[in-house]
């Protein structure tokens, strides 16, 4: 009994066994339905495939189930070095076993014994044992070493290597589940799949999280403000779709942004600096168009991320799509332009005559600095008399001519 304790507490040191826990978990409905549906087949006695885009939550996700299944759990990182032994075990050198006989106490007897050490890895483990095993980006391995799942999930057999001192073959215990997670196929790195693997599991596609799931985590994970939440998942996402950041989601962008600006206190506002440059830092790398659309994109929904957008209009504020400017009402200069900061007038006045410009032709032509054409551009803008697109500026259609 002791020495089967001792067996066991040798095989957790060697190998990575998990309790899961992730802390922290958000549940939502959107939520609530992938975790019913995933538990249902696991329950089933199916091994599950979650596949989709980067940062879906996919690694969270099969976490969390495998902590629901209330099974010790092994954890497997898909990669292009890992090799068969990496998953079902290696021999590890030799033992010797002296027996030394003082039956006879004037006759020393010893015998010895010699055999290989066989030390089970993390896939041999979990079948034997009945452990849940999370094999994350499955497909980032080549495909012949994934071959040994076949007949582990099918036949409830795992094959080992030929050996004369144990056997080749591993039954495998009724509670084993594997949970795999992949990428998409066009993502750098990435080995199709096989089918005959992929026919063996059921696979859910999922998408990036919704709203109401992705404002509760950030909600959750760094006590935020639900309107600034709010704010800064409408932002990613709005940027996201307008410059066809789709290979990604958008989830950690706005999980970045928001840590970042909880840890330095940045207020999550249009006309403070370090917000403006984050959002920048975050997510331009992203996006999948030129780095000029993309910065006048940003722009564009930065400058109406008015205090209105976090107030009570939220939602219809963050609502307007980037690439339908709103139509202002009909005004006179004097009322619409109302200058609240240097320059205003002028900007306004030459953009009239110089359409598409970009902001530094402005500087030059008013001579003054980017500070100061940029502060007169954003209130104009705000005011939904100038329009920011693709880094040019034009008057808005809408506005006084
Ligand atoms: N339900 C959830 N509750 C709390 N946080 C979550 C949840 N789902 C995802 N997250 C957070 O979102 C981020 C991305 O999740 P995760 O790493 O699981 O995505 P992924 O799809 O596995 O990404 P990749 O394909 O790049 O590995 C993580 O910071 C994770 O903590």
């Amino acid at each position: 009994m002791f020495l089967g304790y001792l067996v066991c507490f040798a095989f957790f040191l060697l190998t990575i066994v998990l309790q899961t826990r992730p802390k922290g978990f958000v549940n939502t409905p959107f939520i609530d339905r992938l975790v019913t549906r995933s538990l249902r087949y696991l329950r089933s006695g199916f091994s599950i495939h979650l596949r989709g885009p980067a940062g879906t939550g996919k690694t969270t996700l099969a976490l969390h189930l495998a902590d629901l299944l209330n099974r010790p759990t092994v954890l497997i990182f898909g990669d292009e070095q890992l090799k068969s032994s990496d998953l079902i075990g290696t021999q590890s050198g030799y033992h010797r076993k002296q027996v030394v006989d003082r039956f006879i106490h004037s006759v020393v007897k010893i015998e010895d014994e010699f055999g290989e050490n066989w030390l089970d890895s993390r896939l041999t483990l979990a079948c034997r044992e009945g452990f849940t095993l999370v094999y994350d980006e499955f497909n980032r391995s080549r495909p012949e070493v994934n071959n040994v799942l076949l007949s582990a999930l099918e036949e409830k057999l795992l094959v080992l290597p030929p050996n004369i001192q144990r056997s080749e073959y591993v039954r495998v215990h009724p509670e084993f589940r594997v949970i795999f997670t992949s990428n998409p196929a066009e993502y750098c790195g990435i080995h199709d799949t096989q089918d005959a693997l992929v026919d063996r599991l059921v696979t859910i596609e999922l998408e990036e999280p919704d709203e109401l799931s992705e404002i509760e985590m950030l909600v959750c994970k760094y006590s935020f403000d639900r309107r600034d939440a709010e704010t800064i998942v409408r932002l990613v996402k709005r940027f996201h779709q307008e410059t066809e950041s789709d290979k990604t989601s958008g989830l950690r962008s706005a999980l970045a942004i928001a840590k970042i600006c909880q840890v330095h206190d940045i207020p999550i506002r249009s006309d403070c600096e370090a917000f403006r440059d984050l959002c920048g830092d975050v997510l331009l790398s992203r996006a999948a168009i030129s780095l000029s659309k993309a910065q006048g994109y940003l722009d564009a929904l930065l400058d109406r991320l008015t205090p209105e957008m976090t107030g009570e209009n939220a939602d219809r504020a963050a609502d307007i799509p980037v690439k339908n400017q709103p139509e202002s009402p009909r005004k006179s200069p004097e009322e619409a332009i109302a200058p609240t900061v240097a320059y205003e007038l002028e900007i306004y006045d030459y953009l009239q005559h110089n359409h598409g410009v970009r902001v530094s032709a402005i500087e030059s032509a008013l001579g003054i600095d980017r500070v100061e054409a940029v502060r007169g551009l954003r209130s104009l803008i705000q005011k939904g008399l100038v329009v920011h697109k693709d880094a040019r500026l034009y008057v808005s259609s809408s506005g006084l001519d």
